[in-house]
């Protein structure tokens, strides 16, 4: 290494050009080896903001907004839906607002108000049967219809029907299905005179005294073979469809079953085979997959299918028996409807890759829970229940009854209008403490029984559908009636009473045999199985024991109340190994109205 020749001699005060050759000070040594602070002049006066704000105390200095949705971010549950997107369907489904704006048969249009909706005024389409009806219908452009049709050219279009808990996503898809279904009988009814029409002139013309052979007693030519398949996850499920395609079906003249494990074998086989035959069938995904092993020609002639609950039958244990179905059903099929309440990222995925032609028909509050649905928060940690959650749940439901008794005296059970008894649900994650928490209250002197993949199926059917009865009045008129305005909602916080408490509870853990009895209450506690799907309009509180473990299922389960347009109560209980930031985020999102992530 040699020195540089300069080491040693004193710094050149000027360069050639006459300028100063000091430090420079525009590099990163600049600062280094100084003798003095180098400041050029004094510093600025501090204007009186800057003192101002400088001087405020730091709880009054404006916080960073925090960031919304950090904990739901963790989780990931759902697909986005773009906020440009909803706001595009918003204004484009603005000018439907009747049934008629549909170009519908007239014995379509009387079925649904005669048939699915009877008993309702005013009858007008819910955001997803704006968006899917004229979709389905093919009552849009060339263009537009050619980009839902798969990718080889095949004309079958695949749809995605995507919309909040208890909109109507069943009548989005049943009505532009049944209203083809009816104009393919009338089609297939003339091309049949036509034959006939035909053969009768060509044997006149062989031979005029040939004599028509008696009509044979052949089955229906649909015996067996269904035009349209619904396919649920369940037997309730099952049952809670039919009923509505039966309810069409007085008024539209088709025929239509439902087969589910609920049935024993001869009569899902009477059902199937009836010989006058089947337009519509209703099946669960297991029980329709074995049935076509063995009778493949159950599915020769399906030219709609629908994947209801998509979310759930297209998961890891439906999954298998679903896409069969899918499989065997393509040859001869003209759409694939798929309807779920929630997009969540692995269904999302799974569309991209298995149908990427898929056309999704999503409403704009897709995601999000309701406002009209409110959400209270019990610290179950705090007094008076100590880390005690049954006692806390047992508590909440005591006090709803109560505050509901004082409006509504007479029960059910004396006779009383069964639509003033009160309902609730209670959901918990596992099979186990479904059992163990409806033992408790059934205790403590509720009138409680567990839902779970153990009861027995015919059970479920019956203790489920004392929490669907349906209402005839419109939910405006209900709304109006119930016993709560927005102002005596539960409040929330950290440690919330609820109403009709006193402070201490009413209730001890240990109290071996219920002394008291809560008159006009029914609670069903449930595992998920009771948060799909079911049309539970009666039910106005929800009690979420557990914290949900994804947004998705807080959405099907607070989905159980606030039913087209109904208000709604859920309490969500929180002890220390729950998740509050989660349940925090959840609420500020419900009471901003935004979509969960
Ligand atoms: N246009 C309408 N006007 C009034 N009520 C309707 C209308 N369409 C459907 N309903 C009623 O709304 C209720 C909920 O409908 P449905 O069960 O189809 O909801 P959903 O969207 O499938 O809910 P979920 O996601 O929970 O399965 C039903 O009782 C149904 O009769």
């Amino acid at each position: 290494m040699t020195l540089s020749p300069k080491v040693g001699k004193p710094p050149v005060s000027a360069d050639p050009k006459g300028r100063p050759r000091g430090r420079r000070t525009n590099t990163p040594f600049a600062g280094m080896n100084r003798t003095t602070a180098g400041i050029r002049q004094a510093p600025r006066a501090r204007s009186l903001d800057e003192v101002k704000r400088a001087t405020r105390p730091k709880s009054a200095r404006p916080q960073k907004e925090r960031e919304t949705f950090h904990a739901l971010k963790m989780q990931k549950a759902l697909s986005a839906v773009p906020y440009g997107q909803r706001t595009s369907i918003k204004a484009q489904i603005q000018k439907t607002d009747d049934f008629d704006n549909f170009p519908l048969l007239a014995a379509t249009k009387d079925s649904i108000a005669g048939g699915a909706l009877s008993g309702l005024e005013d009858i007008t389409p819910t955001p997803i049967q704006k968006v899917a009806i004229p979709v389905l219908l093919g009552n849009e452009s060339r263009a537009i219809r050619r980009k839902a049709l798969s990718e080889d050219g095949k004309d079958m279009g695949q749809f995605l029907l995507a919309a909040e808990t208890g909109s109507g996503k069943t009548l989005a898809y049943l009505v532009p299905i049944l209203d083809a279904i009816k104009r393919a009988e009338v089609q297939e009814a003339e091309d049949e005179s036509r034959r006939l029409a035909r053969e009768k002139e060509k044997e006149q013309d062989l031979n005029i005294y040939a004599v028509t052979p008696p009509p044979i007693d052949a089955p229906h030519p649909t015996t067996g073979r269904p035009r349209a398949i619904v396919l649920l996850p369940t037997s309730e499920l099952v049952t809670q469809v039919g009923s509505v395609v039966k309810a069409l079906s007085h008024t539209l003249k088709f025929r239509s079953a439902m087969i589910s494990a609920a049935y024993t074998p001869k009569v899902i086989r009477n059902r199937l085979f009836s010989p006058s035959g089947i337009d519509v069938l209703i099946s669960t995904p297991h029980l329709l997959a074995s049935i076509s092993e063995s009778d493949p020609n159950v599915l020769s002639r399906v030219t709609h299918l629908v994947i209801d609950e998509a979310d759930s039958l297209l998961d890891r244990s439906f999954a298998p028996s679903t896409s069969t179905i899918v499989d065997k059903t393509t040859p001869s099929l003209k759409q694939l409807i798929l309807c779920s309440a929630t997009i969540p990222r692995s269904l999302d995925s799974y569309l991209r890759k298995r149908f990427p032609d898929m056309r999704r028909l999503v409403t704009p509050n897709l995601h999000a829970i309701p406002r009209r649905v409110q959400l209270g928060v019990v610290d179950v940690d705090k007094q008076p229940y100590t880390g005690n959650k049954m006692l806390a749940c047992a508590d909440t439901i005591w006090s709803i009854g109560k505050a509901a008794n004082e409006t509504h005296p007479s029960s059910e059970d004396e006779g009383g209008d069964p639509q003033q008894t009160t309902r609730l649900l209670v959901f918990v994650n596992e099979r186990e403490k479904s059992q163990e928490v409806a033992e408790y209250l059934a205790a403590k002197g509720i009138d409680a029984v567990a839902l779970n993949r153990d009861t027995p199926e015919q059970r479920q059917t019956e203790t489920l559908a004392q929490f669907t009865r349906r209402t005839s009045a419109p939910p405006q008129i209900l709304a109006s009636t119930e016993t709560s305005s927005s102002s005596d909602v539960p409040p929330s916080g950290p440690n919330y009473v609820p109403p009709g408490r006193s402070g201490s509870s009413s209730l001890s853990p240990s109290t071996p045999r219920a002394k008291r009895h809560l008159a006009n209450t029914k609670v069903l506690v449930s595992t998920d199985l009771g948060s799909r799907g079911i049309d539970t309009l009666a039910v106005k509180h929800v009690i979420l024991y557990d914290v949900p473990h994804t947004t998705v299922d807080f959405i099907h389960r607070l989905g159980r109340t606030g039913r087209m347009g109904r208000r709604g109560r859920g309490i969500v209980l929180v002890g220390k190994h729950d998740r509050k930031d989660v349940v925090r985020e959840v609420r500020e999102g419900m009471f901003k109205g935004q979509a969960l992530i």
